[in-house]
């Protein structure tokens, strides 16, 4: 199946800083993909290099098979985009801007975007240069929507909108995804995304760290907790992929990917360990393990 956005060995930089270092990445069809990353991290970058309206220093980037540096324009009308800070013609009314904005698409646009209007509740006889920031987010929501594109982008959707409308807006993501249209979403909102994900990007510091299906990452990532008998003993690595570990007084603490059904068999009565436990991680648990640079990283894998 052909993917709906690829990205090979991409790289940028802006002057001394480096956005996105060899970053590569296929999104499937029909998923909502959430990239989550820290202030910086490089996800605006990314979504401007796929919408064309940066090129990538080096590497490949194409949407729905198209090359971004070359097709753009192409792309950009194909798709649905909503960038962190929209423009809109502030002089018109919610009205006239879908009235104008539908010339550009086929029939059914206006029809769908007054829909869109009504059930955001967006007033329709302000102009948008006086409408709140959320509304404005809706109206450029409904712009984006209104022509059912296979794939949509939306760089941070939910910021000023209020939780009710998020949690609409959120759940027809999972619908259009289910329709197979592929959503892609970059967040700060760790525990929304957790709702909605299909798949799970983890950006930092212009780095891809880590791409999983939501339920398989979190299937496989564990927190491991170990209470030793002396504040000053230390003990050995759980077994497999050890993200992070930390310290509190006499409990130790990792986070874990890949730990094995018999992990426990490493910790036996001489090892200073009087208490042992594993639960499973949530995605935020996931994220600070990733992008926490403070945290000690052990960078080890450890097998039994
Ligand atoms: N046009 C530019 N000129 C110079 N530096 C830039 C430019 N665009 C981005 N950067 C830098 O590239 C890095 C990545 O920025 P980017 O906007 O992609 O991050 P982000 O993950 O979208 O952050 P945020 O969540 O804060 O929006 C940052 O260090 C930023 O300062």
């Amino acid at each position: 199946m052909q993917p709906v956005i690829s990205l090979d060995r991409v790289y940028k930089r802006f002057g001394h800083t480096i956005a996105l270092e060899d970053v590569s990445i296929d999104i499937p069809p029909g998923v909502v993909f959430a990239l989550l990353g820290e202030n910086g991290a490089g996800k605006t970058t990314m979504i401007r290099i796929l919408t064309g309206f940066l090129n990538p220093d080096s590497g490949n980037a194409t949407v729905l098979g198209k090359p971004c540096e070359k097709a753009g324009l192409d792309i950009r009308q194909s798709i649905g985009y909503v960038s962190d800070a929209p423009a809109l013609y502030e002089w018109m009314l919610p009205e006239e801007i879908g009235w104008f904005t539908s010339a550009f698409y086929q029939e059914g646009f206006l029809d769908r975007y007054h829909q869109l209007i009504a059930d955001f509740d967006v007033p329709n006889g302000v102009r948008l240069k006086n409408l709140s920031k959320g509304q404005r987010a809706k109206v450029a929501l409904a712009l984006a929507t209104a022509h059912d594109p296979q794939l949509l982008i939306l760089d941070e959707p939910t910021s000023g909108l209020d939780p009710m409308v998020r949690r609409q807006f959120l759940e027809s993501m999972v619908d259009r995804a289910a329709l197979g249209r592929t959503v892609l979403l970059s967040s700060h909102q760790i525990s929304e995304v957790e709702r909605v994900a299909d798949w799970i990007g983890i950006i930092h510091h212009g780095h891809l760290k880590m791409v999983q299906p939501l339920e398989k990452l979190k299937s496989s990532t564990w927190i491991v907790t170990a209470t030793m008998d002396d504040s000053c003993a230390v003990a050995v690595l759980p077994p497999g992929k050890v993200l992070t570990e930390s310290r509190n007084g006499r409990q130790m603490r990792w986070v874990v990917q890949n730990l094995p059904v018999n992990w426990k068999s490493g910790y036996g009565s001489d090892s200073g360990v009087t208490n042992l436990s594993a639960s499973q991680a949530s995605l935020e648990d996931i994220f600070v393990a990733v992008c926490d640079d403070r945290a000690h990283r052990p960078v080890a894998e450890v097998t039994t």
